[in-house]
């Protein structure tokens, strides 16, 4: 059963000219000129109960503002967005009953409150009763381990803390849908990994179904089955991340320790993606040859110490992926 349909979404920024000065600001009320900014173009997509979904893009891509859309912030310019059967934007308060938000940039906490005074109000805003509150504010003070730090402001709290409250937050009314907007960012190691074991959790065994949005593709990875790439509105792919690998064909990262300076290597199905000096790093992509083929020819024609040859990984799948577009952009002369 799908739980978001997307259909024909597009969503135009317009944006009013001001010219400066008091004069300037007059004639910007006056004149009311604007450029116009399609971040999302003509979305089509449906998520079904139970998924967890990671939406990636380069910045600018549109991802904030499709989540935005999703959760009744912001108004579609034409198309059909239906949450849990809801228009987000027509019903926000009914769509708040089915969906968590946590946006990793901005916090949903009050800064000076205790961090128990701001479970309280979500208790009484979103009307929950004693025993579903207090049953559901245990189990994640204690999955969370917030316990040490729940009687205490949230400002005084590190940003790893703030997260898990966030989260926690975004849970105690029971949502069906988890969105999440850079949950991880500007983590350590170790709290992203906290986050990410939580959320895989949650998905696999409360069945809360997860849309979020990051540049961590180690999120990606651990939480999402499917992923949904957007490049400048449109999307670019939709499905799971070996799909892709296999879509993007059989790439190889071949890494090559020089004696010395080779100059260009003409061999087409080696890209150079990353110059150290000695060491390169070279993307096989598999047109004729194979890739030790093209290892063995280099190292007939030039001194070499050492190569490496790994399959790339979900990191560089992306960056592979985002590289195209932009040929393909210039290709285009766009
Ligand atoms: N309030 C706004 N007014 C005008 N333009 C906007 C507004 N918000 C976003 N945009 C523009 O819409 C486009 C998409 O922005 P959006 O924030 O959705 O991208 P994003 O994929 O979330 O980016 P990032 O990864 O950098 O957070 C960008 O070109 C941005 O400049």
């Amino acid at each position: 059963m799908s739980i978001i349909d997307v259909s024909g979404i597009t969503k135009v920024y317009r944006q009013y000219k001001r010219f400066p000065g008091f004069v300037g600001s007059l004639r910007s009320l006056v004149t009311r000129q604007y450029t116009e900014e399609v971040a999302v173009r003509n979305l089509t997509f449906s998520i079904k109960e139970g998924e967890a979904v990671g939406y990636l893009g380069p910045n600018g891509a549109g991802k904030s503002t499709m989540i935005k859309m999703m959760t009744g912030i912001l108004v579609p310019t034409s198309g059909e967005l239906r949450v849990m059967g809801v228009v987000p934007h027509e019903a926000r308060q009914r769509n708040s009953q089915h969906i968590g938000v946590v946006f990793g940039q901005r916090s949903q906490l009050w800064w000076d409150l205790p961090v128990r005074d701001s479970f309280d109000l979500h208790k009484y805003i979103y009307k929950l009763s004693d025993t579903v509150f207090q049953n559901n504010l245990k189990y994640y003070t204690e999955l969370l381990s917030l316990s040490s730090f729940i009687n205490r402001p949230v400002r005084q709290l590190s940003l790893g803390q703030r997260m898990r409250v966030e989260i926690a937050m975004a849970l105690l009314h029971d949502p069906k849908i988890l969105f999440l907007d850079e949950p991880t960012i500007g983590l350590d190691v170790m709290a992203k990994e906290q986050i990410r074991e939580f959320l895989r959790m949650i998905n696999q065994e409360k069945k809360v179904s997860i849309i979020l949005t990051t540049h961590d593709m180690k999120d990606i990875e651990e939480i999402c089955h499917r992923m949904i790439v957007v490049n400048k509105g449109n999307m670019v792919y939709d499905g799971s991340v070996e799909q892709l690998r296999t879509t993007l064909g059989d790439q190889r990262q071949v890494i090559i320790y020089f004696r010395e300076e080779p100059g260009l290597i003409d061999i087409p199905e080696m890209k150079l993606t990353h110059d150290e000096g000695l060491r390169k790093t070279y993307l096989f992509e598999k047109k004729d040859r194979t890739v030790f083929d093209c290892v063995n020819q280099i190292a007939s024609e030039h001194d070499i110490e050492d190569a490496t040859i790994e399959g790339v990984d979900i990191d560089s799948v992306i960056r592979n992926l985002y590289r195209k577009l932009e040929e393909d952009e210039l290709a285009n002369g766009m």
